[in-house]
């Protein structure tokens, strides 16, 4: 059961604005990425429904099943003056940490355009209009940072600036149970296809891949279309303040 369905968090549909928190220059977090942070309870929790994602490649409809129910993904974004964070946390009733030739471990990612919104967030529309993709894997908390034109077209970037951060929570019934996930980097990066945080807005959309029911490379959870996450100017009060 998906308790978080049941939430008086936020539901965001597609196409919808969510403000990117400022968390204000003094206040840091004890660690880096520390998902458990008393930070958190103060920047506001949005909810996305999640549904898996269309069959587009071979490989994936043979895995196919229309009838996988969908899941709520909660999210925050946040900044500090010089970093951009997101957090994300979803029902889990199964940790799987490692993947291995018959078992899949669980994943999460956030995509970011490097355009519009008329970029495909179907993972970007042709090597003019990439999407950014921060990959959370559970082993380590390695976030991979990846570039995508298009499903197939995948890349690993060279520079990897993302570092992530994670706990899971078992709860006292298993379906209570839920993965907390921080992803970070610098405002600023070095790099090609490395999002640049230098906008008022940027598209985002969410995935999870929950390694109990197999769900591995294209099969897996999505949010559906393009959120539109607003940042907001560093300096200055607002004109007429
Ligand atoms: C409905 C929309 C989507 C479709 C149809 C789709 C399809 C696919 C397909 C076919 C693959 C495997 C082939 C490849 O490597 O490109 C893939 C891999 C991947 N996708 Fe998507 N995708 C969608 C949305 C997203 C979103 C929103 C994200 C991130 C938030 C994402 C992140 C990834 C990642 C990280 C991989 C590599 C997974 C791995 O190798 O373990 N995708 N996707």
């Amino acid at each position: 059961a998906d308790t978080l369905a049941e939430s008086n968090i936020k539901l965001i549909e597609p196409g919808e604005s969510v403000p990117v928190s400022k968390i204000p220059d003094g206040i840091f977090l004890r660690t880096v990425n520390d998902p458990d942070d008393i930070i958190w309870a103060r920047i506001p929790e949005f909810r996305v429904e999640m549904g898996l994602a269309p069959p587009v490649h071979p490989s994936v409809e043979i895995r196919y099943t229309d009838d996988y129910p969908t899941e709520n993904l909660v999210f925050q974004l946040a900044r500090t003056s010089d970093r951009f964070y997101v957090r994300l946390r979803w029902m889990d009733e199964t940790e799987n940490v490692a993947t291995k030739r018959d078992a899949f471990r669980d994943g999460a990612a956030i995509e970011f355009s490097s355009g519009d919104d008329y970029v495909s967030y179907m993972m970007g529309s042709g090597a003019e209009e990439t999407v950014n993709i921060w990959y959370w894997h559970p082993e380590g908390d390695r976030v991979e940072s990846l570039a995508a034109g298009g499903p197939g077209s995948i890349t690993r970037l060279e520079e990897q600036p993302v570092t992530g951060g994670s706990e899971y929570l078992t709860g006292a019934n298993a379906d209570d149970s839920e993965w907390i996930v921080v992803m970070s980097r610098p405002l600023v990066a070095e790099g090609e296809h490395q999002i640049s945080f230098d906008r008022e807005t940027i598209p985002v959309a969410f995935a999870v891949w929950q390694g109990a029911d197999d769900q591995r490379d294209g099969l897996k959870l999505v949010s559906q279309d393009w959120i539109i996450a607003e940042l907001t100017p560093d300096t200055g009060p607002a004109a007429g303040n």
